[in-house]
């Protein structure tokens, strides 16, 4: 069986069906649909203010929306609490960095798991290994004593990608994951997000701002603009979507459609 058929028969790790959020008389999210199975990398790209944290913020629990439903693995989470849902395997990184900066990254990856609350040895000596395990496959071992406050915005960014990974997830959310990163650190986050989602049967979703970035990493993309979803499909069939380009253009972002000519 292909990767793609798997996918189709796996039911979604993730889903979100006709969410509405409203901020007084403005509606941020308009019966937006948004699914992820496991191992896929779906990415959520659109103008500022197009809804996408909005979005994140609803499928985290961080705000309940006026309508819709969250499902996570086939379940209704809609009124569940972030901390059910993270506990059931959801992780979020957030577009401003939300690091414990007076902890070591060490210590970021240690926090992240002790929710599990045993405190014998032996889990213990699990939770470490598995730091050690994820400090190693994002190449942060060398900054394992640092304190995250410390660390320059690019390697910030990976700690907290490697904390939202401490715990197995089995849906993650990018927030941006890589604004601010070098190159090189751009290209280590591609792969490590893709074998979490590969290996890890983990269902990914992406926010970025870097059309290109979203484009050869996700093998489905769903574009916002003003709370709705304005198309969805391959990276291939995004960039030849005339609407598409039409919302980038005019807009602060629209450097990037020269993005999604160029790929
Ligand atoms: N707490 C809030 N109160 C009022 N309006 C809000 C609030 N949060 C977001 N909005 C509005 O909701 C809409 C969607 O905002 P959101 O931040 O989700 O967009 P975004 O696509 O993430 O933008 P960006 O790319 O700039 O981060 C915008 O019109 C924004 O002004």
């Amino acid at each position: 069986m292909t990767v793609d058929q798997a996918q189709a028969q796996a039911p979604p790790a993730l889903a979100a069906t006709d969410i509405v959020v409203r901020f007084g008389g403005v509606t941020a999210l308009d019966r937006v649909s948004v699914a992820a199975a496991p191992g896929e990398i779906v990415g959520l790209i659109g103008p500022n203010g197009a809804g996408k944290t909005t979005l994140f913020d609803a499928l985290s629990g961080l705000r309940r929306p006026d309508a819709g439903r969250v499902l996570l693995g086939g379940a209704d989470v809609t009124r569940r609490a972030p901390v059910w849902r993270a506990r059931n395997g959801l992780r979020r990184t957030f577009q401003r960095q939300q690091l414990f900066g007076q902890l070591t990254v060490a210590d970021n990856l240690l926090v992240a798991q002790e929710w599990r609350g045993n405190h014998l040895a032996a889990a213990r000596a699990r939770r470490a290994a598995r730091a050690d395990d994820v400090l190693a496959r994002t190449g942060l071992q060398p900054l394992r004593e640092r304190y995250a406050g410390t660390l320059p915005v690019g390697q910030a960014r990976m700690v907290e990608l490697a904390r939202a990974l401490a715990d197995p997830p089995s849906v993650l959310l990018l927030d941006e994951p890589a604004s601010g990163m070098t190159k090189t650190e751009r290209a280590r986050l591609a792969d490590v997000v893709r074998e979490t989602a590969q290996s890890g049967d983990c269902a990914v979703v992406v926010v970025e701002h870097d059309v290109g970035f979203v484009m050869e990493l996700c093998s489905r993309v769903v574009v916002l603009d003003l709370g709705r979803v304005l198309a969805e499909g391959t990276p291939t069939e995004i960039r030849d979507d005339f609407a598409v380009k039409a919302a980038y253009l005019g807009t602060s972002l629209a450097g990037n459609a020269s993005s999604l000519d160029g790929g």
